[in-house]
């Protein structure tokens, strides 16, 4: 059994950087990951490529040789890869033990988590590979400083989580900017009565009936819940791996590998 995380999130919501900090302090704490780059468009990198998706395929490329601009090639790029799951990626795989732990590094383009279906069949891929994968939804501290933009965030969420189909993780990430953190805060568990109330206080008295659907929906899902990432202390980064962790069943096996053995159980 392998281990994944999935890291998603809308265009500079700071995957790249959360996938080089957590490679940081995984060798710093002795853990082995492997980052995996899935982003055609990316240059530079802070964190050892362990694959990655140019070697499959380049955007340059395609861009010149389809016509294409830069979103119409990224998408190219992914069916591609979604086109070379069994041969290119299996055969990649293959060089990863059985407790490996890989890191996706996702483009940011937001059709795919929501409706173009390379992110969702790659995943199954992967679960049938018979990894245990987890989506890793990063959102922009930044952007959360308001009830709409809220909710905005928790519908884009949501659609990866639906599609996707694995459990899932929202991480809140770029808490060092935060100068008041307390308006953040604020959003990282809300109850839903106060979500409701302060977005019928934004907006006009028709909306009332969609507002409540709306906080009801995000309510249902579970999603009024996001992890603060602070990557400037390790303290943040290895809570957000707990979770991540406890999400995928990390280290679960070993506790029952010593179980099996425990002389009390045998009666
Ligand atoms: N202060 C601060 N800046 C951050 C943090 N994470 C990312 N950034 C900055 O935000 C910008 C985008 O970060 P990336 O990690 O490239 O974001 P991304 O989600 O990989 O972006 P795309 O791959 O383009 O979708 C960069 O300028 C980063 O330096 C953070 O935790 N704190
Ligand atoms: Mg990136």
């Amino acid at each position: 059994m392998g281990y994944a995380q999935l890291v998603i999130g809308p265009a500079g919501s700071g995957k790249s950087t959360y996938c080089s900090k957590l490679h940081e302090h995984c060798t710093t704490v002795g853990r082995n990951i492997h980052i995996i780059n899935l982003d055609p468009a990316a240059e530079n990198f802070d964190y050892p490529v362990a694959l990655d998706i140019r070697e499959l395929v380049s955007l340059d490329d395609v861009m010149e040789e389809l016509g294409l601009g830069p979103n119409g090639g990224l998408l190219y790029c992914m069916e591609h890869l979604e086109d070379n799951l069994d041969d290119w990626l299996t055969e990649e795989l293959d060089n990863y033990l059985d407790d490996d732990y890989l890191v996706f590094d996702c483009p940011g383009q937001i059709e795919l988590f929501s409706h173009v279906p390379v992110l969702k069949n790659f995943v199954d891929h992967l679960k049938r590979k018979n990894f245990s994968i987890c989506a890793v939804y990063l959102l922009d501290s930044q952007f959360m400083t308001d009830v709409t933009k809220f909710i905005s965030g928790c519908m884009s969420s949501l659609s990866a989580m639906v599609q996707l189909e694995v459990p899932h993780v929202n991480i809140l990430s770029k808490m060092d900017l935060v100068a008041k953190k307390k308006d953040v805060e604020d959003f990282l568990n809300p109850e839903p009565q106060v979500l409701l109330s302060e977005l019928n206080q934004r907006m006009a008295p028709q909306f009332a009936k969609l507002n409540k659907s709306l906080v009801e929906l995000v309510d249902n899902y579970g999603m009024v819940s996001f992890v603060p990432l602070n990557l400037r202390k390790a303290t943040s980064i290895s809570y957000v791996l707990a979770q991540i962790d406890t999400c995928i069943q990390y280290g679960e096996d070993a506790d029952v590998k010593i179980k099996d053995f425990d002389p009390e159980d045998e009666d």
